[in-house]
């Protein structure tokens, strides 16, 4: 409908949060793991499929890490509309909710993400006040602990890619982390979902190695990114995030990974740059099909390999 085809304010998605978890009270459940720097709630929508037995696997999807990239949220809010919508209908997302369970923290930066609708519309990082420093603003995606603050991101609280005082310095990074390493025997994919270039990655980025499965995850990605050409005309370039995007640390997808999810992706929405963060909301359908076809490939092969 209407709503999933538009951007929405942090208190529309709080009360949508809320209403959603009321909606569908059989299927979804709100878990609370954490608040941001500015206090506010971090919320997890845990989805999973009607049934007796508990499953022992599980996929975890956040968007919003960074502010500006209002597509992510869009496409987490989308993606759980969709869900609910068509389980039992699509065998894709049937097999998905009966065989784990799926977590969705549709927005991780509340604050950054709010500071975009009321004063920047640009702004990347969360909002905490850094000491010793008139700039505000850590960002997440370089304050994981992967060979934290070393080449591709910096140490100037007020550059975009600030990596914060130490790894996890910041709530929302406290948050998640703590999160999936309390579920990392159950949580076996990881996705962070951001925009924009259209780019589908996985580890590392924070260093030119190659992780052990590396072309099983370049097939997974190679394959999602054939279907997306062929099905809606589009291109995603696919790879390891250092060779495909740039070199950078402190990445969420490459902290999971070393934790032991084996497969941690993260999806680079809509588009290459014509509108680039400021994606109309006309584009909103084709780009969460596309992000949803991906995620259908990654995790249907993920239920049979784990
Ligand atoms: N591990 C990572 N994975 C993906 C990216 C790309 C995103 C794209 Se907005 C970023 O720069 O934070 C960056 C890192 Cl550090
Ligand atoms: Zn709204
Ligand atoms: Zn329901
Ligand atoms: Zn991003
Ligand atoms: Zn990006």
């Amino acid at each position: 409908g209407v709503f999933y085809e538009r951007y929405h304010s942090l208190e529309d998605i709080y009360y949508w949060i809320n209403k959603t978890s009321r909606e569908h009270s059989d299927m979804v459940k709100v878990i609370l793991i954490g608040s941001s720097s500015e206090k506010r709630p971090l919320y997890v929508l845990k989805l999973s499929g009607k049934r007796e037995e508990e499953v022992n696997r599980a996929m975890w999807m956040d968007c919003g890490i960074h502010a500006r990239e209002w597509i992510a949220p869009a496409f987490c809010m989308w993606f759980v509309n969709y869900a609910l919508a068509f389980y039992n209908q699509n065998t894709e997302i049937t097999e998905m909710l009966n065989k784990m369970d799926i977590y969705i923290l549709t927005v991780m930066n509340p604050d950054g993400y709010k500071y975009t609708w009321t004063t920047d519309r640009m702004w990347r990082k969360n909002r905490s006040e850094n000491k010793d420093s008139y700039c505000a603003g850590v960002d997440l995606n370089r304050n994981f602990d992967a060979n934290w603050c070393t080449k591709g991101a910096s140490d100037d609280p007020c550059d975009p890619t600030y990596c914060g005082q130490f790894p996890e310095s910041e709530p929302e990074t406290q948050a998640v982390a703590k999160f999936l390493r309390s579920h990392k025997d159950t949580v076996k994919l990881y996705l962070s979902i951001h925009s924009y270039s259209q780019m589908l990655l996985f580890p590392y980025s924070c260093s030119y190695n190659e992780i052990p499965n590396h072309n099983e995850l370049f097939e997974l990605v190679k394959e999602a990114s054939t279907k997306i050409r062929r099905y809606y005309r589009n291109n995603y370039k696919y790879g390891s995030g250092a060779k495909t995007i740039y070199l950078a640390p402190g990445g969420s997808d490459d902290w999971a990974y070393d934790l032991g999810i084996k497969y941690s992706f993260t999806f680079e929405l809509q588009d290459r740059g014509q509108y680039g963060f400021l994606l109309p909301p006309s584009f909103i359908p084709q780009a969460c099909n596309e992000a949803l076809l991906a995620a259908k490939v990654i995790a249907l092969h993920v239920i049979n390999k784990t």
